[in-house]
């Protein structure tokens, strides 16, 4: 995709007479509603699906949290959202004024999907592309967040037109991109990258999620997918490897459980130190307007 296909996937002059990439810009950041004061805004994506993005998403928010920071999660993975099953959230987001109100998880975060806004929670949503994204768009718009210093962005898996979305509404402050170490997921990683850098969004850094497994009897690392291609492509594309998460069965229960915020164990060490690098890079910054924008 060349950053002009970029820009004009979203347009309404795309294939008309219209049309014109140079005179056009990119379409607008959407501003901030009366009813919330977002400070940072951060995006987590992955080439491909399944390995771990939610995860590190709801992660990353309990980990914020317990720094004492107000949270929200936003769950962009309109058509898969695991984000309230992780949290064993299914409130019903009430609605205030002309404003859809988040749910609220055990320990304060607050979180929009459109899973809670759903019938039943197994309820498939069918929608095309535009629909999908005019979702994600709206809970950016029609949400009252009210004060956070962090908003987590939770991406589908890919580089279609939800990232895309994404990544040319929502201001973002920085994007992290997950990563299985299998070379299959690394050259999805890639594509990912290289989109992130068209559209001038600035990429924090890669987690590697299930890098090992950790034998139960002697701790020594038992790499399951081969060695890892991580490392490696963080240093090729000249981004920092900010954390590297082994395979824990106790976090898959405890998700499944929808009691992630009691979760402690191995990854959450990994996650502190990404939230300190977040706190280093974005610290005392307020929503970044756009390069060019
Ligand atoms: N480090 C880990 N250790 C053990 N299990 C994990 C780990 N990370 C993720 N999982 C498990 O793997 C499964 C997929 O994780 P998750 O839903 O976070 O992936 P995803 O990349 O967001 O998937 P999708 O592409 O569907 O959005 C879940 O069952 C989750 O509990």
């Amino acid at each position: 995709m060349t950053q002009d296909q970029a820009k004009c996937s979203t347009c309404k002059d795309r294939n008309t007479e219209q049309c014109n990439p140079e005179k056009c810009s990119e379409p607008p950041v959407l501003p901030l509603n009366e009813a919330s004061d977002i400070k940072r805004v951060v995006a987590v994506m992955s080439g491909k699906g399944g390995v771990g993005k939610s995860s590190v998403s709801a992660l990353l928010a309990v980990a914020l949290a317990r720094r004492g920071h107000q949270v929200g999660i936003l769950d962009a993975d309109i058509t898969g959202p695991s984000i309230p099953k992780l949290f064993g959230v299914i409130d019903r987001p009430e609605q205030f004024n002309n404003f859809i109100l988040p749910a609220r998880t055990i320990t304060g975060i607050r979180m929009m999907s459109l899973n809670l806004l759903l019938p039943q929670e197994d309820d498939p949503v069918i929608w095309r592309g535009p629909i999908l994204s005019s979702a994600v768009k709206q809970f950016w718009t029609d949400v009252a967040w009210g004060e956070l210093d962090y908003l987590i962005v939770d991406m589908p898996p890919g580089t279609g037109d939800v990232p895309l979305t994404v990544m040319q509404s929502l201001p973002l402050n920085g994007l992290l991109v997950v990563s299985s170490p299998q070379d299959l997921s690394m050259m999805v990683v890639k594509k990912a990258i290289k989109m992130a850098r068209m559209i001038n969004v600035p990429i924090l850094g890669l987690v590697e999620n299930m890098s090992y497994l950790p034998c139960p009897y002697c701790g020594e690392k038992i790499h399951l997918f081969g060695s890892s291609h991580v490392g490696e492509a963080a240093q090729k594309n000249n981004l920092p490897l900010l954390a590297v998460l082994p395979v824990d069965p106790e976090l898959a229960e405890l998700g499944d459980a929808g009691l992630i915020e009691n979760y402690n164990g191995t990854s959450m060490q990994g996650m502190e130190s990404l939230v300190k690098v977040l706190e280093k890079t974005l610290g005392g910054k307020i929503i970044k307007e756009r390069e060019g924008a």
